[in-house]
C-alpha cells in the first residue's frame, strides 16, 4: 500500500515539474516570439533569396555576404527553398510584402494598445494609436498604402488562381464582374487572364485607385462602397467584410445586391470562415490570429463563423448561398444569390 501511494506521489510531482518546465518553455517563447518574424524581416530586406535565386545554385555564406554587401564567414551552403522563394518580392508566391506590412511599426504598435479593445470603455487599437482609422491613415500616407496594396495583392496571387483551379464555376456565365474594394487590382488581373470573356471593373477608394497599374481588361473606378457600386453580372468582394462589424457588412452586401441582376447575379465572397466545434483543419489557428489581426487594426472588424455568415448574407437580402473551402489557403468563397 505504502509503495503504491509512494509511487502515485512521484508520478504526479513528475507531472507537474513537467507542467513547470513547459510553462517556462512556452514563457521564453512568449519572451522571443518577435525574433523569428524580426529575423524573417531582416532576409527580406538584405534580399537574401533574391541572391540565392539570380545565383542559380546554393550559396556558401561568405557567397552571399559578398553578393549582398555584408560581413560573415561560415563554411556552410545555402539553396532555394519553398520557404525561402516566399521570401522574395516578386514572385508569384512571395508572402514578403505581408511580411513586411505586419511587422512594419505602424501596423506594430497599436498591438501595444491591444487591452484597451477588450476592457470596459472598449477602445480601437489602431485609431487609439494613430489618431485615424487603417483607411484614412492609408489616405494620408501613401507609403504606408503601398506597403498595404502590395501586401493585399501577395494574397490575391495566393488565393485567388486557387479559387480559378478549385472552384471555377464561380466564374461560370459572367461577362463582366466588379471587385468591391479590390485594392491594385491584382485578383481582377488574375481574374482575366484565366476567364478571357471577363470584362472586370476594380473597385476602390480614390487614394488607392490612383495608384492603381494599367491593367488590360481591367476597369479602375473609384467611389464608396457605402454608397453605391458599379453595376455587373457579378461582385467579387475579398477580405474586404472582415474590416466591419455586421451593420456595415450587411450595408456593403446591399450596396453589391443592387448592383448585380435579380437573375443569375451573384455575389462572390472570399473571406475565412472560423470552423465552429469539431470542424478543424491545419489552418484554424492562422484563422483565428487573423481575429486577433482584426481587432488590432480595425476598429470593429472580425472573423466569422458560419452562422455568423448566415446573419449578414441573409439579412442583407439573398436568398440562398453556397461554401466552398480552397485547397491549402486561409479563404473560403461563399456565392450568395439574390
Ligand atoms: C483588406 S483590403 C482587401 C483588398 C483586396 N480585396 C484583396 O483581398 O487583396 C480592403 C480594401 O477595402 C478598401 N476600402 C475600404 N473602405 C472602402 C470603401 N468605403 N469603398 C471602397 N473600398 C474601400 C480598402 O482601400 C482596401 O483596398
Amino acid at each position: 500500500m505504502g509503495e503504491i501511494l509512494r509511487e502515485t506521489v512521484s508520478a504526479l510531482e513528475k507531472e507537474e515539474s513537467s507542467e513547470e518546465a513547459q510553462a517556462q518553455l512556452d514563457i521564453w517563447k512568449y519572451i522571443f516570439g518577435f525574433v523569428e518574424p524580426a529575423v524573417v524581416k531582416c532576409a527580406i530586406e538584405l534580399g537574401i533569396a533574391e541572391a540565392i535565386e539570380n545565383n542559380g545554385g546554393p550559396m556558401t555564406l561568405s557567397e552571399i555576404s559578398s553578393t549582398l554587401g555584408t560581413s560573415t564567414s561560415h563554411g556552410y551552403s545555402y539553396a532555394q527553398t519553398p520557404l525561402s522563394r516566399r521570401l522574395m518580392r516578386n514572385d508569384k508566391q512571395s508572402m514578403a510584402a505581408l511580411i513586411l506590412l505586419e511587422s512594419s511599426p505602424v501596423m506594430l504598435a497599436p498591438w501595444h494598445n491591444l487591452s484597451a479593445c477588450v476592457s470596459v470603455n472598449s477602445d480601437f487599437p489602431f485609431e487609439n494609436t494613430h489618431a485615424q482609422d487603417l483607411w484614412q491613415y492609408t489616405a494620408a500616407n501613401p507609403d504606408h498604402s503601398n506597403l498595404f496594396n502590395d501586401a493585399m495583392a501577395c494574397e490575391a496571387n495566393l488565393t485567388v488562381p486557387a479559387i480559378i483551379e478549385g472552384y471555377s464555376e464561380a466564374f461560370d456565365g459572367i461577362n463582366s464582374l466588379v471587385d468591391v474594394g479590390g485594392g491594385n487590382g491584382t485578383a481582377m488581373s488574375i481574374v482575366v487572364k484565366a476567364c478571357s470573356w471577363i470584362r472586370a471593373i476594380n473597385f476602390d477608394l480614390q487614394h488607392v485607385i490612383d495608384k492603381a497599374p494599367e491593367i488590360e481588361r481591367v476597369e479602375h473606378v473609384a467611389g464608396d462602397m457605402f454608397v453605391q457600386v458599379p453595376k455587373a453580372d457579378a461582385a467579387f468582394i475579398m477580405n474586404v467584410l472582415h474590416d466591419w462589424r455586421d451593420e456595415e457588412c450587411i450595408q456593403i452586401l446591399k450596396k453589391c445586391r443592387e448592383s448585380i441582376p435579380k437573375e443569375n447575379g451573384r455575389v462572390i465572397i472570399v473571406e475565412l470562415v472560423i470552423e465552429e466545434e469539431g470542424n478543424h483543419d491545419k489552418l484554424k489557428d492562422i484563422r483565428l490570429m487573423f481575429d486577433m489581426v482584426m481587432m488590432a487594426h480595425t476598429n470593429f472588424g472580425k472573423e466569422r463563423t458560419l452562422k455568423e455568415w448566415d446573419h449578414v448574407i441573409k439579412m442583407a437580402g439573398f436568398s440562398t448561398y453556397i461554401v466552398k473551402s480552397i485547397k491549402n489557403n486561409v479563404n473560403f468563397v461563399i456565392v450568395a444569390f439574390p
